[in-house]
């Protein structure tokens, strides 16, 4: 029986080649019971009550054809706007039972080319599970005791403008597929609170559990402790109800992956966003994803992540490639602002993606692996940006005032960073 192996002990590779996917056959034995009174020597059901049952079951077949069909239609624009990932396996899950035994029959139709689709696959089934436990009906009328959404992106403007340094949002991330467990003693709720404490703008909560052991707890503990930045949701949104669980869990803003989401997705998703008071931070890895988000109306925040979320290799040259010429020069029209996402440890990276650039970055590993997070902070930009004594007075003059139109004294502040800034006296003895 080749190509039945048993999945107890096989975990079957990645196709480092993905073949030409022959796309999808439909298939054409959908269940017709074959004989509803089988196994009855005189059937006691009336030919009108098998009429009937048999006419329910051809119902449930062509509803279950239709639904196939408009999955492959998917698929297929899917396929046309370059998305590689495809939403679920086209041949079905690999797993089939024969009596105690778990199989799986292996083809290229139920084997997730890279890890970014196994993740996608995963993600798929586990939320048609918590959907059936907390339908989106119930969903919504938890959102009454949600607690209030916060400016995200006004958040990572006021950490840019006040500190000179790209807004820093910085990720509660315990482990990832590519880089195993990056922090053994992990308390959520203590590093996000020194990540504030260091001068994070925002936060990102990884929720996924299965690949990256976060949680939808961590999420909520952050928020009940009093965390103030606002927070990300990381997942891999496959599913607009995952925004509304993301939002009565209390987060801020959620991710959207462009090389999961085709277009039409990400425009529902963005409003759906919008209308719930959350900021969508979607993500692109190519310049064929960042052309089609730019043409998308209502993005404010695109992220460019370093790091191919299929091959897992990371190039911070890739912020710079995404934001040359037009592309840069559009999205400098449209305010949005950008954030350099992955492998960044170093000063010097940030320079970098900041020459680029950006205007905000999301910082994992480099700042989670510190003893003090906060502190890891100040070393991967090289100062401190905390909140903490960033100004001090250097002169009060009424010739300043003069040049404010005012005779209230002005107070001239240069803050740690060089940034200088007038305050009336008045506005100081107010608050
Ligand atoms: O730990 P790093 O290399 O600093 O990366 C952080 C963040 O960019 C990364 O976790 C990330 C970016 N996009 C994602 C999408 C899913 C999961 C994780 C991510």
């Amino acid at each position: 029986m080749a190509g039945l192996t048993s999945l107890r002990s096989t975990r079957v590779p990645f196709l480092t080649k993905p073949k030409p996917s022959p796309l999808h056959h439909r298939p054409n034995n959908f269940s017709m019971n074959p004989n509803p009174g089988a196994g009855n020597r005189f059937p006691v059901t009336s030919i009108k009550a098998q009429q009937a049952e048999a006419s329910t079951v051809n119902k449930e077949d062509e509803l279950k054809a239709k639904d196939w069909e408009v999955r492959m239609l998917q698929e297929e624009v899917a396929a046309s706007q370059g998305i590689r990932i495809r939403r679920r396996p086209p041949t079905g899950p690999p797993v089939h039972y024969v009596g105690p035994f778990e199989f799986r029959i292996q083809n290229e139709g139920n084997t997730p080319r890279n890890i970014l689709e196994e993740i996608v696959w995963n993600k798929d089934v586990e939320v048609s599970q918590m959907k059936q436990r907390k339908p989106l009906s119930s969903l919504k009328k938890s959102l009454e005791n949600a607690p209030p959404t916060r400016d995200f992106v006004g958040a990572l403007r006021e950490a840019n403008h006040r500190t000179g340094f790209p807004g820093l949002i910085a990720e509660v991330k315990k482990a990832s597929p590519s880089r195993g467990i990056l922090r053994e003693d992990f308390d959520p709720v203590e590093i996000a609170k020194a990540y504030e404490k260091g001068g994070a703008a925002c936060l990102s909560v990884l929720t996924d559990e299965k690949y990256f052991k976060g949680s939808f707890e961590n999420l909520e503990a952050i928020r009940n402790a009093g965390v103030k930045c606002p927070l990300l949701c990381k997942e891999f949104v496959v599913d607009a109800w995952q925004i509304f669980y993301a939002r009565v869990k209390g987060a801020d803003a959620i991710l959207l992956i462009a090389a999961v989401l085709p277009d039409l997705d990400i425009k529902y998703m963005t409003k759906i966003c919008k209308m719930l008071g959350l900021t969508a931070l979607v993500e692109v890895h190519d310049e064929r994803e960042m052309d089609r988000v730019l043409a998308i109306e209502g993005v404010e925040l695109i992220g460019i992540n370093n790091r191919n979320l299929e091959t897992f290799e990371v190039d911070i040259s890739n912020t710079k490639k995404l934001l040359e010429g037009e592309r840069g020069q559009l999205i400098c029209q449209k305010d949005i602002i950008v954030v350099g996402e992955s492998g960044l440890f170093t000063p010097d990276d940030i320079a970098y993606v900041q020459e680029a650039g950006v205007k905000a970055v999301l910082v994992g590993e480099s700042i989670v692996k510190q003893s003090d997070p906060g502190k890891g902070i100040s070393g991967l930009f090289g100062k401190d940006i905390s909140l903490v004594n960033t100004t001090k007075v250097i002169a009060m003059s009424q010739d300043n005032a003069a040049a404010h139109g005012t005779s209230i004294p002005f107070l001239t502040f240069i803050d740690m960073l060089g940034f200088e800034c007038g305050v009336s006296s008045q506005t100081i003895l107010k608050s």
